[in-house]
């Protein structure tokens, strides 16, 4: 196997009385689509801030694209955070506009065909639109661009269950044309996980399961299935 685009050793992160992290050692797989789950409170988001330095571990290594995070490494990895909002004045048009210019990476040919595929009025300004049309207008600027590394945390939150078939495929169309690598969070397994090729279940802040999607499909007959025991056990 290549060197893991993350890989975490040992790594733990406290606030105040609340272990977040605790003592997780984990590898994600170049060029795969790795989902991360785990329970509300799991350590999903902790994680994610790690691996952009928005968090720095208590203790604990963490390597990032070959390096420790920071600055070089964060211009090769589009982010999506939880909660993401948009700045209010800007249009569909001026996001993708501002995209190309500021964004290493961005593909805004690609960018505005996601935005048609998604109906996302071109001359809107974010103050005007739903939430879920401001999450599709933050996923796009994400997704379009051609950066080693893409993380997504839950990103079809705020999107009906309508639309986040289409915006799956847009995804998939999105990626499978370069050697990228996918790493999101989502609450919405049953859904998404046609689109996981390796899975890593965090609780309480530490690995609690991981493996190939096909692998544990092919064990437990869905991943969702696998999330729901994981959950029931820990609630024992
Ligand atoms: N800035 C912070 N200050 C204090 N506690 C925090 C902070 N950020 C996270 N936590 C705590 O750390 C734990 C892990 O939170 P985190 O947001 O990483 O979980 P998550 O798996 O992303 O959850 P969710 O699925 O609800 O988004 C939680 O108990 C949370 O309350």
């Amino acid at each position: 196997m290549s060197e893991p685009v993350i890989e975490a050793k040992v790594l733990s992160k406290r606030y105040g009385q609340k272990q977040a992290i605790d003592q997780l050692t984990l590898q994600v797989e170049r060029g795969s689509v790795t989902a991360l789950l785990g329970a509300n409170g799991a350590g999903k988001s902790t994680f994610f801030r790690m691996v952009t330095g928005l968090v720095s571990p208590d203790s604990g290594e963490l390597t990032v694209l070959g390096r420790a995070p920071g600055w070089q490494t964060n211009r090769q990895i589009a982010y999506l955070p939880d909660r993401a909002r948009w700045y209010k004045q800007y249009t569909t048009e001026g996001t993708l506009r501002f995209g190309e210019q500021f964004l290493p990476g961005f593909d805004s040919g690609l960018a505005k065909k996601m935005a048609e595929q998604m109906h996302l009025p071109f001359e809107m300004p974010v103050q005007g639109m739903s939430k879920g049309q401001e999450a599709r207008l933050m996923l796009i600027l994400c997704v379009c661009r051609d950066v080693p590394l893409i993380i997504l945390d839950e990103p079809f939150s705020g999107i009906d269950g309508a639309s986040r078939a289409a915006i799956m495929d847009g995804l998939i169309d999105a990626i499978s044309e370069r050697q990228q690598t996918l790493l999101l969070s989502t609450h919405e397994i049953t859904e998404a996980e046609g689109l996981f090729d390796n899975v890593l279940f965090l609780s309480k802040g530490h690995l609690r399961f991981s493996g190939s999607a096909e692998a544990l499909r092919a064990e437990f007959g869905s991943i969702d299935r696998l999330a729901r025991q994981l959950s029931e056990e820990e609630q024992l």
